[in-house]
């Protein structure tokens, strides 16, 4: 997670897609004949010769010619003109179908797969209800109430048909809500409203705009198959309606078929195959990125864990932050941590006592993950976090975000920024903390950019959003931040995307993201773990480097020693959810106190002898 990729407000440009679209020759010829159906349904008032409904039982079936383009029906009205007029019909039809889809689906779809809960089963529910009614007997019972009017007909079908969109939405959001961008998103202080219209959407439209097509072509046979059973408005020529009547002639003209099968024929393959056209475009985008997420790792850098291992070791919350309930009075809090945090200092910009975070299990009690934390940060001041895997590292950091999943009880003495009780603040105000006072560095700095959208735009956007700067003013920023995180070209950059850079570089962006917004606090987490070590070194010069100049608290979470050994001033010692010890670096690692803190530096020495057997021996550092 980090204060980075918070929002975009346009589409990514895209003309290389565009590109791919017009070299798929199928796609293109389907996509140009699509587009001379509606050209001509459109101005069929214009280019129609006669009145599409004018009789004149002197013309009755009269052939092809110069004068009725198609010939003439049993009524003897032109056939060519019937066919334009009836195209604005059925691609009418077709529209309001496909509209409602959209309008029942996918918002229901993006609601369900991105807050899930309740919801989620309801609408499930209503989607499995609606998809096993028969809907033959649904529509009679509409027409029979309503009319055969064009609106509730085709309107009906929609609803019968939004569970498609509904499902599919929803699978690509429940996808889509664990990348490590989006939790990036929650951690910028975005409310879940603008990351699911500023991210989860644009994710959401390639496969919803073509799954659309196809239920267009879908709608357009169904209407026709309405009409030619002899529901619909009488007066309205529709492709439908000519084939039945068609049939009806059958023996004495049978030609009169073609027109209208070859326009429904039409039409519904060119939106399959144009369907099919984009679906490949996007695919081909998508794998692309995958490629380029896995493979743009420029020499010297390693790539890292793939996205779902690194949320579950991370354990990133799930859910934008939550609120933060109460932990139950007397509940399964254990013992007080056995760690010191020494005198606070008054000027302390973060402080954090008897920090408790429990999980109820199963079995109905709690689980301590963190256990009566206390920790402080001054200005200017960087404190390492330090214990093996699952020592509570990450979720402590969490707590002082705001950030724990549903279900986490979180409890605390005092949990304060800048003198300002975190405990008793509103989720819209964290919301409002989180990217400009209280920014975060995630481990995973590939999967923390969201690939749609540039690196400018995600630099940009919540610089103008918390900061009220003019776009102009953040992209100047942007620009100079670029270029004191050590990024060679920063305009290239800031329009390049996100698989278009190596880890270390994307680490850079998220740095220079984190700090964009002056925080008073920086939470970075393992921030060089998934980088190369010569990568890591320069990393880490960079924080410290930033950190200073910038007079931010940093809190770095880390498993390795060196590191902080490197650059912190003040180290806590975690295990099982407790402060083990906590001390200045100097003294932790001249004397450690706990066996714990013991036991980690003798395994980071390897088997080396201690600062303190070392400064006995005389041997200097
Ligand atoms: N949503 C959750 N529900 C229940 N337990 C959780 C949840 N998230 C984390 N935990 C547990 O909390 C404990 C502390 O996890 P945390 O991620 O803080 O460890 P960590 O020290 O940061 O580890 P790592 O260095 O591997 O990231 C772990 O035992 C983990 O299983």
């Amino acid at each position: 997670m980090t204060t980075l990729p918070a929002e975009a407000a346009t589409l990514p440009a895209s003309p290389a897609r565009l590109k791919r679209f017009l070299r798929n020759p199928l796609g293109m010829t389907a996509a140009v004949i699509l587009l001379l159906i509606v050209l001509s349904a459109l101005f069929a008032p214009l280019i129609a010769p006669y009145d599409p409904n004018q009789v004149s039982l002197g013309d009755a079936l009269l052939p092809a010619g110069a004068d009725h383009l198609l010939g003439t029906d049993a009524s003897g009205r032109d056939q060519w003109s019937r066919l334009l007029w009836a195209g604005r019909t059925s691609l009418e039809a077709g529209l309001i179908m496909v509209v409602t889809a959209i309008l029942v689906g996918v918002p229901s779809g993006l609601l369900a797969g991105y807050a899930a809960g309740w919801f989620d089963g309801l609408a499930s529910w209503i989607a499995n209800l609606l998809m096993s009614l028969p809907q033959i007997l649904i529509l009679v019972v509409i027409i029979t109430s309503l009319g055969n009017g064009l609106y509730p007909t085709m309107i009906t079908l929609g609803i019968l048909s939004s569970p498609d969109l509904f499902r599919l939405t929803r699978s690509v959001v429940v996808n889509v809500r664990n990348e490590l961008y989006i939790d990036a998103a929650r951690v910028s202080g975005l409310s879940p409203a603008r990351i699911v219209f500023r991210h989860v959407l644009l994710v959401v439209l390639g496969p919803v705009l073509v799954r659309s097509s196809l239920v267009f072509g879908l709608a357009i046979i169904v209407q026709s198959g309405l009409e030619f059973l002899g529901f619909g408005q009488s007066d309205r020529p529709s492709w439908g309606r000519m084939l039945s009547e068609a049939f009806q002639t059958f023996y004495r003209a049978p030609d009169l078929v073609y027109p209208p099968g070859v326009a429904i024929g039409l039409t519904a393959v060119c939106l399959v195959i144009v369907a099919a056209a984009a679906a490949d475009t996007l695919g081909a985008d998508r794998a692309r990125r995958r490629r380029g997420r896995r493979g743009a790792v420029a020499p010297g850098t390693i790539a890292g864990p793939v996205v779902g291992d690194a949320v579950s070791d991370t354990a990133v919350p799930d859910t934008a932050g939550a609120d933060v309930p109460e932990h139950p009075a007397g509940g399964a809090v254990v013992a007080p941590s056995v760690g010191v945090d020494g005198d606070v200092p008054e000027a302390a910009v973060l402080r954090v006592e008897g920090l408790t975070i429990a999980y109820p299990t199963q079995s109905g009690d709690d689980r301590v993950v963190v256990d009566g934390v206390s920790l402080h940060l001054e200005r200017g001041e960087v404190l390492g976090i330090v214990g093996e895997s699952g020592s509570g590292k990450s979720q402590t950091s969490f707590g002082i975000l705001g950030l724990l999943p549903p279900g986490a009880r979180i409890d605390a003495d005092r949990l304060e920024l800048s003198g300002m009780d975190l405990r008793s603040a509103g989720e819209r105000e964290l919301q409002g903390l989180r990217g400009s006072r209280m920014a975060y560095i995630p481990q995973e700095p590939l999967s923390n950019l969201d690939p749609s959208f540039t690196v400018g735009h995600q630099l940009v956007k919540p610089m103008v959003r918390k900061l009220k700067v003019s776009r102009a003013q953040a992209r100047a920023t942007a620009v100079e931040l670029l270029d004191r995180v050590g990024i060679a070209d920063p305009r290239r950059v800031m329009a390049s995307y996100p698989h278009q850079l190596s880890g270390g570089m994307a680490q850079r962006v998220l740095i220079a993201g984190a700090v964009s917004c002056d925080p008073e606090i920086v939470i970075a987490d393992e921030p060089t773990t998934a980088l190369d070590v010569t990568v890591q070194a320069e990393v880490l010069d960079l924080l410290r480097g930033l950190q200073r100049e910038r007079n931010m608290g940093m809190i770095l979470v880390t498993h390795n020693l060196g590191v902080v050994a490197d650059i912190c001033d003040r180290v806590a010692v975690m295990r099982d959810g407790r402060i083990v010890e906590q001390a200045p670096v100097g003294r932790l690692f001249a004397d450690p106190r706990h066996e714990y803190t013991r036991s980690l530096l003798a395994a980071t020495l390897e088997g080396a002898p201690s600062r303190v057997e070392r400064d006995r021996a005389g041997v200097s550092r």
